[in-house]
């Protein structure tokens, strides 16, 4: 039996980033950046004011409190570029008139005259004045050639706006891998409506794993609950391969008993069976296949923990795989509570993150780990890994701890491609 770290390797084995595609940046959401985005423009794009107020000549030099100006005209937003000989009223985000190069508040003048139609005419400063200030130059946030975001960089809400801010048109984004899954068991009910007949249970699997296959960057093509019998997988998974999924996942009949059949498919079907069964709990029946086009085949334990476990590692790492990013690298934090465990398997358990009173955070395993468990799978915030070696872990050992989903804090810059 293979443990995690080689499986995992077995994985990454020959697999590169996918195909990408061209898209403008708002239907680019939620994508993971194929090439570095450079600006094309300079942001912002030229010398404006911070705040609202007056902008004053000063050229160097430091104008002192008492000191008076003439004022003539008004600079709002959106208004063209102009030069001026005098100081001006100004406006926050207004282009500084050519000539003019400082801006004071206008909390801290008085204005001595009016015009006609109620504009400053003269002020006199109550503060001194230093040259430059409160002005926000061209290019000062980012300039026209430089790096904006990195490859690997998922798109989110702030790269959008840092996107829109500089103008891209298009960005190159890696295609989202296309993903087809089924879920086996004649147990399975997938109608909430309906109500349980002896023996059945409701399909839990199945919606755990189409919103978890989304949420992590892959396109679900389609969410099939197939017929117990060896025949209907395999021709649902023909089909699959003919619509184009590069993922397939299954949940479900692949551990000892009679109507585990998904190995006896994938022979059906030659494929490259690379693992069946691994040292870890739960989800040690998990098996990884290559069809002969290419296609990743999961077979996913059916125990709702025991899928869930190789969705989030396994699967999860052939996606950021396809993705182009790098394997991801989990938090060390240390256990709130001892744990123990036999070694000779790796160990998932769900948990949650907790925070000391000084705000440290600390991993904590939560009760109900037993693998048929969903409820307990609702309540945690990821997983903590325990490694095989380990036998006890006393309160306060460092473990890895991954969260929910496989997208980090951290830009993912690291490109695996
Ligand atoms: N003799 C042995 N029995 C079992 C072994 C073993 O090594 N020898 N392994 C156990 C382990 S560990 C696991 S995990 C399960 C895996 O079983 P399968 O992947 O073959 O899955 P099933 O037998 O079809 O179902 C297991 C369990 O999960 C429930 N299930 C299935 N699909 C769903 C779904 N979509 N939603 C909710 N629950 C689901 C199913 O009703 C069963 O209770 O095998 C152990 N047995
Ligand atoms: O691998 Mo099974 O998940 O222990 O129930």
């Amino acid at each position: 039996m293979l443990d995690v770290d080689a499986a995992l390797a077995l994985i990454h084995q020959g697999l590169h980033r996918g195909p990408t595609e061209a898209l403008a940046p708002r239907a680019a959401l939620g994508r993971v950046l194929a090439q570095a985005v450079y600006s094309g423009e300079d942001l912002p794009p030229f010398d404006n004011a911070a705040m609202d107020g007056f902008a004053l000549p000063l050229g160097a030099r430091t104008a002192q409190a008492g000191e008076e100006f003439a004022v003539q005209g008004e600079q709002a937003a959106g208004d063209a570029a102009r030069s001026a000989q005098v100081a001006c009223a100004i406006m926050t985000g207004a282009r500084l008139p050519d000539g003019l190069d400082t801006v004071v508040p206008l909390e801290q003048v008085r204005v001595l005259a009016h015009d006609v139609q109620g504009g400053a005419q003269r002020i006199v400063l109550t503060v001194a004045v230093a040259p430059g200030q409160h002005c926000r130059r061209r290019g000062e946030d980012i300039c026209r050639g430089e790096p904006a975001l990195p490859a690997g960089c998922r798109i989110g809400p702030p790269q959008l706006a840092l996107l829109a801010g500089i103008g891209c048109a298009k960005v190159s984004v890696v295609k989202a891998p296309r993903l087809t899954l089924f879920c086996t068991g004649r147990e399975l009910v997938d109608d909430p409506a309906r109500a349980l007949g002896s023996g059945e249970i409701r399909n839990s699997n199945g919606p755990y794993l189409a919103a978890a296959a989304a949420a992590a960057g892959t396109e679900l093509l389609r969410e099939v609950t197939v017929a117990d019998e060896p025949a209907s997988l395999q021709h649902a998974i023909a089909d699959a391969v003919a619509d184009g999924a590069r993922l397939i996942l299954s949940t479900g009949a692949v551990s000892a008993g009679r109507y585990d059949f998904v190995p006896e498919v994938l022979g059906a079907l030659r494929a490259d069976i690379v693992f069946h069964k691994l040292r870890m709990r739960p989800g040690k029946p998990l098996l990884f296949a290559r069809l002969p086009g290419g296609t990743l085949y999961f077979g996913l334990p059916g125990n709702p923990a025991s899928c869930a476990v190789g969705f989030r590692f396994f699967v999860c790492a052939a996606v950021r795989a396809l993705l182009g990013l790098a394997a991801e690298r989990p938090w060390r934090l240390p256990l709130v509570q001892e744990a123990s465990k036999k070694a000779g398997f790796a160990l998932y358990q769900k948990a949650s993150l907790t925070f000391d009173r000084d705000g440290r955070a600390g991993v904590r395993l939560l009760s109900g780990q037993e693998s048929f468990k969903v409820h307990s799978l609702a309540h945690a915030q990821g997983w903590a890994m325990l490694p095989a070696a380990a036998e006890h872990l006393p309160a306060g050992t460092s473990v890895d701890f991954h969260g929910s989903a496989h997208w980090g804090l951290h830009l993912d810059t690291e490109s695996a491609a």
